[in-house]
């Protein structure tokens, strides 16, 4: 049993030891195990950490990313809104108030009223669209609002050209308070303020405007005056803003009806609307701004993105502009420029029918012509001075000169203003080229209104000559004329006369005929293509005209210039209120409903003017040759005569023909007379001043001997004046021989040989022309008195002539033997400084001649073949 127990406590031992040794087996293995769960565990939770890591960093990579892009766009966008900005609102329409002046622009931009608020630094304008586009309604705080409106107002101001647009204020509340600001543009008509009751009269006025606008100028050719402006390069309307700044109340019916009239239809009728203090229904076009400071403004076209506004204009800038705008309206338009009167082609139209061209353009921009032809015939211009009428005749002449060839029209020019504006025409010193259709220029002849009547004569012997030639064709007007006779030289023919009134002043003989003349032409040079243009600073008192109503009926085409009276009817005041340079043309006779209003471009500016001119010119038909031009400053040389160029001498022995000085005629003429033999063949020079005797003496002498061979005729200058002596001298050393110069010391013998000649009785071999300065100052007594007595009265018979000044009417008549003498002997003579009415018996008939004496200017008559008198310019130095 011990050793059972033994054994079995062995067992047990062994059991025992055999189990803990498996537990000790199995604590380490579970240790080992727990071991390498925690290292893996920790391994997991490092590679979660590290994992969580990187997702950290590339998010953060990628969020950068995501901002810098955002801010890229940002940045771009925000550039390219405020570049679109700039390009919307260029100059005055977006510029800082700090560096803000009117820059007027080609079209019409948005306007800047603040900035708008982005996250991004980059300032985008905030910009609203209004001339051309729509309206604008300004809400919130009436401060805030009436600054705004300012802002608005003057960028619109400064980016249209001075007077393309007009301001109209309704302020009930502070009566045009809010717009005080610009009251400096009230004088020039820029702003109206229309008073507390004036809303109704006020919105019925632009619907009236609108209306016509459309009707009239867009025409159903354009939807919107924008549209015009971008096909034409015009503006015909300037831009209507009408700013309604309301305090509080509603609209009456009809008031409102209009306005929504207005919000639809007027922007394209350039009628704008800024409202504040009225609600107004959203609408397309409408742009609403809301006031407010800081952060918390709106503009309707930004959707939700705040807007900080602008501050109000500065007073000063606004004051400057205000002042420049209202200076530049007041000083007019700037003027047109010549060249829009040219046609493309020069010289493609007939005048058979009549003469039409464009004058300039009406209000609306449609250019505005005139004709001249059977109806209307003749035109009348009036304007006072310096409004523009010579220009208008310049103008008119240039766009007839570009249109019509020279074989198509013809011009005649007097202007009897003090002044030398037609001569322009003419060749001159500087300037060698001329009007190719310009026939006759006659300037400074206010003082020769015989130069008037020559024209008148001139032309009334060329509506004889027309008139016969239609009659030979059986035809009655210039157009059939033509058809008859196509190769035929049948120009129209304009005669212009600047100033006439200078012509019909007074009641004179000159008037009288000039007046009947005038009838004549102008009744039957409507049919013949002669047109008469008359213009004048003011027709109201000339008499003549009005006395004869025929006459003025016949002038159915008036031209009115700014202020011009009695021109138009009577009820017809459109002349009164015309702007600068535009004129009232009327084909009417002046009625009313036949007003057209043009304004004129500038023609009188010699360089544009001078640029038509030269290119007619070098067009002109071969053989063209320059105007006459008679100026009457000038004083005429014998060498440029004409008629003296052509004296010779001549076979066998016709009469000589001796000249005197230059008529005042169309065409450059000398006034003669012809020696003869023939009792009375002398001459005989009266008046006091010397140097005009003295000329005309040496006319007289050069033009006689031009016409006879050498020792042909015999010269004898007898001078008893101090003062004609070097005249005399330089006389005696030009005239060919057989000659000589006398004093008083040696008179008696000239006159013993020339009364003994003249009592001879064998024939003369020669002509003796005896010339006598100072003639009344004869020497020797009673012998020489009646020896030139002899001279005179025998002399002609027998080729001697005795060329005489004396130094008044009645010394001539004491040298013919006293007040009871005949003076038969003196058949021709020119008078100076004598008055009409002591010459009267030197002039047949009843009556004296109608004289009054002028500087360098003599009257001519000669009673072998004049019925009057003419009136003569002693030629100037020879
Ligand atoms: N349409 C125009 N555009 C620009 N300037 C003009 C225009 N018409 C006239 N002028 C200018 O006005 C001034 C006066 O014009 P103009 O000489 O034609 O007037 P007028 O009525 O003939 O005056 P006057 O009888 O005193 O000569 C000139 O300097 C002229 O250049």
């Amino acid at each position: 049993m011990a050793e059972s127990t033994a054994q079995q406590v062995m067992d047990i031992r062994a059991a025992l030891s055999h189990a803990l040794g498996a537990a000790a087996n199995a604590l380490a293995g579970a240790q080992a195990a727990h071991e390498a769960a925690a290292e893996r565990r920790e391994r997991v939770v490092a590679a979660a950490i590290a994992r969580r890591k990187k997702v950290a960093e590339t998010l953060d990579a990628r969020l950068h990313e995501i901002d810098d892009q955002h801010r890229r766009d940002l940045s771009a966008f925000a550039g390219a809104a405020a570049g679109a900005a700039d390009r919307a609102a260029p100059g005055a329409a977006g510029d800082p108030w700090d560096d803000w002046q009117p820059t007027p622009l080609d079209k019409a931009a948005e306007l800047r009223v603040g900035r708008l608020l982005l996250p991004h630094p980059e300032e985008v304008p905030a910009l609203v669209p209004f001339l051309d586009r729509g309206h604008i309604v300004v809400r919130g705080d009436r401060r805030n609002g009436d600054e705004v409106v300012a802002g608005l107002l003057l960028r619109a101001l400064g980016t249209a050209a001075p007077g393309a647009l007009t301001i109209t204020g309704y302020d009930p509340e502070h009566l045009g308070g809010g717009l005080a600001r610009f009251a400096t543009l009230a004088p020039a008509g820029v702003l109206k303020f229309v008073g507390p009751g004036g809303l109704a009269v006020l919105l019925n006025e632009l619907v009236d405007e609108v209306r016509r606008i459309n009707e009239t100028v867009l025409a159903g050719e354009y939807t919107s005056l924008r549209e015009l402006a971008a096909a034409t390069h015009r503006r015909p309307e300037p831009w209507r803003v009408a700013v309604l700044l309301m305090g509080s109340g509603e609209l009456g019916r009809p008031e409102q009806t209009q306005l929504q009239r207005l919000l639809r239809t007027g922007a394209a009728a350039g009628v704008h609307l800024i409202i504040q203090g009225l609600p107004v229904e959203a609408g397309p076009g409408i742009e609403f701004i809301s006031a407010a400071d800081g952060d918390r403004a709106h503009i309707s076209s930004a959707g939700a993105l705040p807007v900080r506004l602008d501050g109000g204009p500065p007073q000063a800038v606004v004051a400057a502009t205000c002042r420049r705008i209202a200076e530049a309206v007041a000083a007019g338009p700037a003027p047109v420029a010549l060249d829009s009167l040219l046609p493309q082609q020069l010289w493609k139209e007939s005048s058979a029918t009549g003469l039409t061209a464009p004058l300039g353009d009406s209000p609306q921009g449609v250019p505005v012509t005139v004709t001249l032809s059977d109806y209307p015939p003749h035109a009348l211009i009036a304007g006072p001075s310096g409004t523009g009428k010579t220009n208008l005749i310049y103008a008119w002449m240039g766009a007839l000169a570009a249109r019509y060839s020279p074989g198509e029209l013809a011009f005649y020019l007097l202007d009897f203003k003090e002044g030398v504006s037609f001569a322009r025409f003419a060749p001159g010193r500087r300037d060698p080229s001329w009007l190719p259709h310009v026939r006759l220029v006659g300037v400074n002849v206010n003082t020769d209104r015989e130069f008037g009547l020559a024209l008148l004569r001139f032309l009334g012997e060329e509506l004889r000559r027309r008139a016969d030639a239609a009659k030979r064709s059986e035809v009655t007007n210039l157009a059939e004329l033509r058809a008859e006779d196509p190769d035929g030289s049948w120009p129209r023919i304009v005669a212009v006369v600047d100033e006439f009134q200078v012509l019909l002043a007074g009641r004179d003989a000159v008037a009288t005929e000039a007046v009947d003349l005038l009838e004549d032409l102008a009744r039957r040079g409507r049919s013949q293509g002669i047109h008469l243009i008359l213009a004048s600073q003011d027709v109201s008192g000339i008499e003549a005209l009005w006395g004869r109503p025929a006459l003025v009926a016949q002038f159915s085409l008036r031209i009115a210039l700014p202020r011009a009276r009695r021109i138009l009817a009577e009820t017809n005041t459109a002349a009164e209120s015309l702007p600068r340079y535009h004129a009232v043309v009327n084909a009417d006779s002046g009625a009313t409903e036949a007003n057209k209003i043009v304004r004129v471009p500038a023609a009188g500016d010699r360089d544009r003017w001078n640029a038509l001119q030269h290119r007619l010119w070098r067009s002109r038909p071969e053989g063209q040759g320059p105007p006459r031009l008679f100026d009457g400053d000038v004083r005429p040389r014998l060498i440029d005569s004409p008629d003296f160029r052509r004296l010779a001498p001549a076979e066998g022995s016709p009469a000589p023909v001796m000249l005197l000085g230059e008529t005042i005629d169309v065409q450059a003429r000398s006034a003669r007379t012809v020696l003869r033999r023939a009792p009375g063949r002398n001459l005989a020079v009266l008046g006091t001043r010397t140097e005009e005797a003295c000329a005309v003496l040496a006319t007289a002498g050069l033009s006689l001997a031009a016409q006879f061979p050498p020792d042909g005729a015999r010269f004898s200058l007898l001078c008893l004046d101090q003062d004609a002596r070097p005249y005399a001298a330089d006389l005696e050393a030009e005239l060919p021989e057989p000659k000589g110069l006398f004093s008083a010391e040696n008179a008696d013998w000239l006159l013993e040989d020339a009364a003994a000649e003249a009592t001879a009785s064998w024939p003369a071999d020669r002509p003796h022309f005896i010339l006598i300065y100072a003639a009344d100052a004869l020497p020797g007594g009673k012998p020489a008195a009646d020896q030139l007595r002899t001279i005179l009265r025998q002399g002609p018979e027998r080729r001697i002539h005795v060329l005489g000044w004396w130094r008044g009417a009645g010394l001539l008549r004491d040298a013919l033997g006293g007040p009871a003498s005949r003076t038969d002997p003196i058949g021709a003579w020119v008078a100076l400084d004598v008055h009409g009415s002591e010459l009267s018996p030197y002039y047949p008939g009843a009556g004296a001649p109608a004289w009054y004496p002028r500087p360098w200017r003599a009257l001519h008559f000669d009673r072998s073949v004049h019925r009057g008198t003419e009136v003569i310019i002693p030629y100037g130095h020879q």
